[in-house]
Formats: structure tokens, C-alpha cells, sequence
């Protein structure tokens, strides 16, 4: 029975993240009111300051003994055997004679720290013993997106969210920051961004957080001693700021600066001559150029370059089998054989900036549990949001510590837990119909609304069928009512303001969601009852719903690629649109009305045989379509074409592409038809931005194609493409 009831104890002890070994001793103790710390001379100075900080007035020279130290210091001299040998491992424990709080490093005596802060009750301590130590050897965060950089204070929060979750690593690599990356990379920062970056890196150490900053200097690097000393200058400056680990970012180039014999050779040369005669400085880690298998060109030989000839110390980073992709044993274990090393994975999630329209609130999945013997390290590239990262980031930081008992479910609520405790039930609601990225250019999906999904594919079958079950109906109903009322708590919590701030723009947008699913529920009753007055009150109130809706996409979120605010765009959208269209229609039917249905925008189907625009999303307005940007180069081959076919007959005001292409864009041809067969030209003037305009007066048409009529492949930015109807 007392085996039984351990268990049961051990498993109500809640530390973040999971533990790998907690032993219960016996029942719970009575918290003692003072505390007797041993060791703090010899301890990790952060670790001291942690606990004095946490215990405040419950230390004193009486009370129990509580000794702190790493493997070595006399206070913890007698639980030496006990202390795991792995990097930042600890041992904790817990009795009436006194509580040990021992790391196999500075590290694992932080994390012990941490971990008693979890355990502390005011009224009672567990009496346990824990060994606990990670699988992953660095583990956090890349700050790697594209898109507004995250504030000084997101930052500030971020690291010390990453020190209370045991994450040990921070890279600073934004795109958008030109002294990260071009075209300021050579020069050394503004006084106040490297004062704040020497902030950042302060609080960075206390939260035992590697601050590590990248340079991305590939796109107009010369393989010359000036930019090479131009680097190195850099680094001794944020080496100076207090900077102790540093990255070079060669992602998302191409030309010169791709070259991996040239890569290597200032990688090493930067390993040899600055990270390895530093006293302090970490492992350099690199980002290749071709840091994906789907990218990986074994013709090129990149790989194998770096592989063979950078230095056996430096670390490699990886995105998996695809730029955004779920990280395999396979996969892992396939790039671990072409750089000679275990590789540092940069996982592209939850970094929305190819689908800036959605928030990424969901679980983390589908990376294997068995890949910590192949990986040195798991840093997550995160959304611009900060706050709303923090989500994921929490499920990472569970995942990288203990993969073997990391469970998505049980970590996604824990998390939000974490972020929003006292609306942890609203903002339930609203992640769990906020996680998927609708179509993109990565073809990258993530489940969402999962628990309604199978009874609104239920009732929409009965529905359309002439029979559906009430018991759907209600359950629908009360998920509608759910949605309002989540977005209602979450628009006035001040628990987390700054989460709020982030995501208000999406939290009108699920208020909109939710009032609209209410109401067309009640159109479907009034239409099955044949009472038309109540029908048209509620036809009108969804469709100005929806017009709302579109304000708020104009209006908030405005961006060149994914412009506006989606939200429950996988389950909840489609249903409300579904039934509100299907009672529409049968109250046209039964009444010879033919009331609109919702002008779901005009429907514009795009085709093409240029590869990389195949599964490109539009940007669809009442009167606009944009094709959504691409960040990497687009190979348009000769004879390459894109269509654009509307659902009917309209002039074209206006029409403008933006190539980023500053040579001869003769090859490209606009031309316009009614029927898809015949096709008359459209006249292009190149304007002084070199962007592409043009327009069609003449007779209306129903289909626009731009093609390379040139007989070489192209190479072109899709910066910006877009055609204006009327
Ligand atoms: C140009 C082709 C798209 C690449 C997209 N990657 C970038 C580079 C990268 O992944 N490096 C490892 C940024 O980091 C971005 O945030 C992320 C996802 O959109």
C-alpha cells in the first residue's frame, strides 16, 4: 500500500520540466520556518543569490541545514556519490534532517534551486530525493525571423522565463537587425542598442542563460582580409559588451558568400584566432547555407566541406528534412554522417513570418523522442509575438530536458498554465482554435479545434442530409458560446498584459468568430421553423459580422506578405460559413428569394508551372488579390507562366509587380483574356522604383497570366504582385 501511495504522491509533485527521477522518502514535512544556509562561498554565486533572494526572511543562522554546492564543495561533500554525472545535473533532497541542493556543475546547482523553488509550499515540503539532468546539452531559443525584431522588455522577460523553465540558451540573430546583418554588420553598435544588449546579457547570466550572438553577414560578404578583420573586430566588440558565445549565420544567401571552402576557412580562422585563445568564450555554432536536406545539393559537395574541414568543435545547426519540418531520428542521424558531428537543431516553429496572418498557440508535436544521441543542440525560431511564444517555448523546454516522458497534452496545459493562470480555461479556448498555419508556401500544417472537428464534420453531413443530431447542435452551440466568452475574459485579463497586447488584434477577430456561429446557428432554426422575420434579423447581423471581420483584417497586422487577422481558420471558419450558406440557400429555396450569400470575397483561382508559386496562398479582397511574397528566390524558367482566373468578367484599374530586379525584366509578359484562349497584351511601364505597372480598360476580362516569354530561366524576389478589379 505504501509503495501505491509514494507512486501516487510522486506523481502530484509537479516540477517544470519533468523531472527524470523522483523518489518519495515519505509524508509530506512541516515547512520549517528557518533555514541554515551551508556553502554559499563555494556555490554558484547565481544560485546563492536565487535562494537568499527566494528565502528572504527565512534564513538564519538556526534552523535546518540546507547546503548548496556543486560536486567538490565541502557542503555537499556527502551526497558527492549521489550527484549525476551529466552536465547540469543535479541532486535534490528533502528530510527533517536537513535538504541538499547539490549540481555537477554551477548549472545543475542553479537548476537544483529552481527546481526546490517549485517544491516550496508555505505549509509543507515532499520529502523526496530527485537526480535529474537534461538529454539535450544546449537548449532555448533563435531569435531568427524575419519581420519586427522583439522589444528590449520581451527580451528581458524572455530570459527570465528561460531561466525559470531551465532552457540554457539565447541566439540574438534577427533578420531585420542591420547590425546583425547587412548592411551594418562591420560596424559596432549605437551606444543604446549595446547598452542594452550588455543589459540583456547580464540578465541572461543570471537566469544561467547563454547569451549568444549571431552575424549574418553572407549577403554582400567579400572573401577578403578587411572583412574578415571587419568580423572580428565586431565580435571583440560584443566580446566587450560581455558577450560570451557567438554564432555565424550563412542562411538565406546566395553567390560569394555561399561558398562553403570560404565559409570554412573564416569559420576556422574565427574558432582558431578568437574563440579559442578567449578564456570565456563557448563553442562558435554555425548556421550553413544549406541547412535543410530538401536544400542539401550532394553534388555541391557543401556538406561534405563542412563536414571534412571546419573545425571538429564547431557547432552545426539544422532545420530537419525541410526548411520547416518536424526533427527525425532519421533525419538527424542522416546530416550527423555529413558534418562528422551531432547537429544543433534550429526548429522553425513556432516562427510564423510566412504566415503572419495566424497565431501559433498550438502543441508541440512530431519531433522524435529518440534523437537526443544525435543533436548537441534545440534552440525554437519563434513568432514575433514573444508572449505568445512563450507557449511552445515552455513544450520545448519540457521536451529538450526529458524527451522519454514528454507528453504534448500534458505540457500544452501546463504551459498555459504557466503564461495565463487565472484565464488558463479562456485562453484554452481560444489556442486551442488558433494553431494552424492555413496553406503556405512550406506546406507545413498543425492540428487544430480538434475536439470540435469531428462534431462539426458530424452535424454538417446530418445537416446537409436533412437530419442532424441535436446533441450536435448544442454541443456547437456551446462551443460558440465558449469562443465569445474566452475572447471577452482575455480582452480585459491584465494578468499578462503584454500577451494581451500581442494577440488583441486576434481576440476581436475570435469574439467575431464566435457571435457569428451563435447567430447562424439561430438562422438554421429560424429557417427550419419557416420564421422568416427572425431569419432576416440574424442573415443581417452574420453578415455584418463578417463585414467587421474584413475591417479588422485592413486594419490590424499590416504587412507586405501576410497582411491582416486569421484566426479558426481550419474548423470554426468553415462551419460557420457552411451552415450560414446552406440555410441561406434553403431560405432562398422555400421563399423564391435570392438573398447573397456571404461575399466570401471574389473567388480567384491561381494556376502556374513555375514550381515554387504552386501552392502560394492569395491575399484576397473585395476588390484585390495579392500573391503572398516569398522571402527566398523564385527560378521563373522561360516559359514560366502564373494565371490568375476570376469568378467573373472585370476591368483591371491597376496591376504592379515587384521583381527586385534591377536589370532588364524584357522577358516578362502581361496579358489579359476573356476566355482563356484568345490573349491580348498588356502595356508594362517600369516606374522609378523599377516595380512593374500596368492596367486594362478596355473590355472586362476573366483571366490574367504573367509570363516569361524570354527563353532564360529567371531568377527574381516575388517582393509584390497584385492585380486591382472593378
Ligand atoms: C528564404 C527561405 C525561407 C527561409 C525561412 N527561414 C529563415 C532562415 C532559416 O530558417 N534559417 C535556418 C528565417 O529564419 C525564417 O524565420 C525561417 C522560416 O520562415
Amino acid at each position: 500500500f505504501f509503495a501505491l501511495q509514494v507512486k501516487i504522491m510522486a506523481q502530484d509533485i509537479q516540477v517544470q520540466p519533468t523531472p527524470r527521477q523522483i523518489t518519495v522518502k515519505g509524508e509530506n514535512m512541516a515547512t520549517p520556518v528557518t533555514f541554515r544556509l551551508e556553502g554559499e562561498r563555494e556555490a554558484n554565486p547565481r544560485a546563492v543569490k536565487l535562494l537568499k533572494t527566494f528565502l528572504g526572511d527565512r534564513l538564519s543562522s538556526k534552523g535546518l541545514p540546507l547546503y548548496l554546492g556543486e560536486k567538490g564543495d565541502r557542503a555537499v561533500q556527502s551526497r558527492k556519490r549521489q550527484i549525476p554525472e551529466q552536465p547540469e545535473g543535479y541532486y535534490l533532497e528533502i528530510n527533517p534532517k536537513g535538504i541538499t541542493l547539490a549540481g555537477n556543475d554551477e548549472r545543475g546547482t542553479y537548476y537544483a534551486v529552481r527546481t526546490f523553488m517549485q517544491l516550496f509550499r508555505d505549509n509543507h515540503l515532499p520529502q523526496v530525493e530527485i537526480r535529474d539532468y537534461p538529454d539535450v546539452r544546449f537548449r532555448g531559443v533563435v531569435e531568427g525571423f524575419y519581420g519586427t525584431p522583439w522589444s528590449h522588455e520581451a527580451r528581458l522577460r524572455q530570459l527570465r522565463f528561460y531561466g525559470e523553465n531551465k532552457l540554457n540558451t539565447y541566439i540574438y540573430g534577427p533578420k531585420d537587425d542591420p547590425y546583425h546583418s547587412s548592411p551594418n554588420w562591420r560596424k559596432p553598435y549605437p551606444a543604446k542598442d549595446a547598452a542594452r544588449i550588455a543589459e540583456l546579457v547580464k540578465v541572461a547570466n543570471e537566469n544561467e542563460v547563454d547569451f549568444v550572438w549571431a552575424i549574418h553577414p553572407g549577403l554582400d560578404i567579400r572573401w577578403e582580409t578587411s572583412d574578415r578583420d571587419s568580423l572580428m573586430a565586431k565580435f571583440e566588440h560584443m566580446y566587450d559588451l560581455g558577450v560570451r558565445s557567438f554564432a555565424v549565420f550563412f542562411d538565406d544567401i546566395s553567390g560569394e558568400g555561399a561558398k562553403a571552402d570560404r565559409q570554412v576557412e573564416l569559420l576556422n580562422y574565427v574558432d582558431d584566432h578568437f574563440v579559442r585563445v578567449k578564456p570565456d568564450v563557448t563553442p562558435l555554432i554555425v548556421c550553413p547555407t544549406e541547412y535543410n536536406k530538401d536544400w542539401a545539393r550532394p553534388e555541391s559537395g557543401y556538406l561534405a566541406t563542412i563536414g571534412t574541414k571546419l573545425n571538429p568543435s564547431v557547432e552545426v545547426m539544422w532545420t530537419g528534412d525541410r526548411v520547416i519540418s518536424e526533427i527525425t531520428r532519421e533525419g538527424v542521424e542522416w546530416i550527423r554522417e555529413q558534418i562528422k558531428r551531432p547537429s544543433y537543431i534550429w526548429w522553425n516553429f513556432p516562427v510564423s513570418d510566412y504566415v503572419r496572418d495566424h497565431v501559433l498557440l498550438g502543441e508541440v508535436y512530431g519531433n522524435g523522442k529518440d534523437i537526443a544521441g544525435s543533436i548537441s543542440g534545440f534552440v525554437a525560431n519563434p513568432m514575433e509575438w514573444a508572449e505568445a511564444s512563450k507557449l511552445a517555448i515552455y513544450c520545448v523546454a519540457d521536451y529538450t530536458w526529458n524527451m522519454q516522458s514528454y507528453d504534448r497534452s500534458r505540457s500544452w496545459h501546463r504551459a498555459i498554465r504557466a503564461i495565463m493562470p487565472e484565464n488558463a480555461e479562456a485562453f484554452t479556448v481560444f489556442a486551442r482554435h488558433n494553431s494552424d498555419l492555413g496553406e503556405n508556401v512550406h506546406r507545413f500544417r498543425r492540428e487544430e479545434s480538434v475536439e470540435i472537428l469531428p462534431v462539426a464534420e458530424r452535424f454538417m453531413k446530418g445537416y446537409q442530409e436533412g437530419r442532424y443530431d441535436e446533441r450536435d447542435f448544442l454541443a456547437l452551440q456551446e462551443e460558440f458560446e465558449r469562443v465569445a466568452e474566452a475572447a471577452d475574459l482575455l480582452l480585459v485579463d491584465n494578468e499578462n498584459e503584454a500577451l494581451i497586447e500581442e494577440i488583441t488584434p486576434w481576440l476581436h477577430q475570435f469574439k467575431i468568430l464566435g457571435d457569428a456561429g451563435r447567430e447562424a446557428l439561430v438562422m438554421l432554426k429560424a429557417e427550419e421553423r419557416g420564421d422568416r422575420e427572425l431569419f432576416l434579423r440574424k442573415y443581417n447581423h452574420v453578415k455584418a459580422l463578417r463585414k467587421r471581420s474584413y475591417e479588422l483584417e485592413r486594419q490590424f497586422n499590416q504587412n507586405p506578405y501576410q497582411p491582416g487577422v486569421k484566426t479558426g481558420t481550419t474548423v470554426l471558419q468553415p462551419l460557420v460559413l457552411g451552415i450560414f450558406t446552406e440555410a441561406t440557400e434553403r431560405f432562398n429555396r422555400k421563399n423564391g428569394m435570392d438573398l447573397p450569400l456571404l461575399a466570401d470575397y471574389l473567388p480567384c483561382k491561381l494556376t502556374t508551372n513555375v514550381p515554387q508559386l504552386e501552392h502560394l496562398p492569395l491575399q484576397v479582397y473585395p476588390n484585390r488579390v495579392h500573391l503572398t511574397p516569398l522571402l527566398e528566390v523564385v527560378k521563373w524558367p522561360a516559359g514560366g507562366y502564373l494565371q490568375l482566373e476570376l469568378d467573373d468578367l472585370y476591368r483591371i484599374p491597376g496591376t504592379r509587380m515587384n521583381f527586385d530586379v534591377k536589370g532588364d525584366l524584357s522577358w516578362g509578359v502581361m496579358e489579359v483574356s476573356v476566355d482563356g484562349e484568345n490573349w491580348q497584351v498588356v502595356t508594362l511601364t517600369r516606374d522609378a522604383r523599377g516595380r512593374l505597372n500596368g492596367k486594362w480598360e478596355d473590355t472586362p476580362v476573366k483571366f490574367v497570366r504573367f509570363t516569361n516569354s524570354g527563353k532564360d530561366e529567371q531568377q527574381v524576389y516575388l517582393r509584390e504582385f497584385y492585380v486591382v478589379f472593378s
